[in-house]
This record gives structure tokens, sequence and C-alpha cells, in this order.
């Protein structure tokens, strides 16, 4: 069967939904604060490589883990569900059929575990 890497159309689709997700991110001024400093073009080219190993594609991610990543930034579960509903819609918006869509929120949705810090 095919990846919903695959089904959603593969590094091209990607890359179209990642910057239209980051956009809506940088939008919205409950998140926009915390990419102050962060090199978005190399942010974007990881959250690419990152969702293409996520969804069944090539397992060529090079960055940190997510714990890694996110720990210290002061990141809340508030937080991580908007991001969540803005990949939601730039992978709506991409055309990406509703069921592909709750998929693909379905497998990312447990990384809040790593992602969210716990309580200070
Ligand atoms: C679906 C959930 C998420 C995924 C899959 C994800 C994935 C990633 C990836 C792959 C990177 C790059 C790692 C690297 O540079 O080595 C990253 C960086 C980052 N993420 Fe997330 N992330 C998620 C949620 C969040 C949330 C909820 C926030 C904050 C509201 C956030 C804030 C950041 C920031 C600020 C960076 C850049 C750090 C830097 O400047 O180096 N992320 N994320």
């Amino acid at each position: 069967m095919a990846s919903i890497y695959e089904q959603i159309g593969g590094q091209e689709a990607l890359i179209v939904v990642v910057d239209d997700f980051y956009v809506r991110v940088l939008a919205d001024p409950e998140l926009a604060g915390f990419f102050k400093g962060t090199s978005m073009s190399r942010l974007k080219g990881m959250q690419v490589e990152f969702f293409t190993q996520a969804l069944g594609g090539p397992a060529n991610y090079s960055g940190r883990s997510m714990k890694e990543v996110h720990r210290g930034r002061g990141i809340e579960q508030h937080h991580f569900d908007l991001v969540a509903k803005h990949l939601t819609e730039a992978l709506q918006a991409a055309g990406v059929p509703q069921e592909i869509v709750d998929r693909i929120i379905g497998a990312v949705a447990p990384l809040s575990t790593d992602i969210v810090s716990s309580a200070a």
C-alpha cells in the first residue's frame, strides 16, 4: 500500500504544505514569538525531512530529536494544539483528503509528550 507520503504527493506536496504551515504559524500572535531568532529556511528544510520520514517516505531526517530541540522553550499543550490546527489547515488548503489529514494529525498528536514542557 502507498505510504501517506506518496498519497499526498511526495516531496513536492510536502514543501508546499510546510511553507504554508509556517506562514500560518508566524501569523499567529500566540506562536510567532517562539520562532524569533530561528532560521526559517533551515527549519522548513528540517520539517520537510521530518514529515517525509514520519509519513512513510525516505528516512532522511537529519535534525535533532523532538525532545532535544523543543526542551526549555516553555511550549504548553495549548501551543501544541494551535500548531496542530495550523498543520490541519495547511493540509486542507493543499487539497489533502480529510481522511488523510486525520491520519496525519493522529500520527503527530503523540509527539506532544516530547514537545510540551512539563509544568515548571
Ligand atoms: C507537530 C508538532 C511539531 C513537530 C513535528 C515539530 C518539528 C520540529 C523540527 C523537525 C524542528 C527542527 C529540528 C532541528 O533543527 O534539528 C523543530 C524546531 C523548532 N520547533 Fe518544532 N515541531 C512541532 C511543534 C512545535 C511547537 C508546538 C512549537 C512552539 C509553539 C515548536 C517550536 C519550534 C522552534 C522554535 C524550533 C526551532 C528551534 C531553533 O531555532 O533551532 N515546535 N520542530
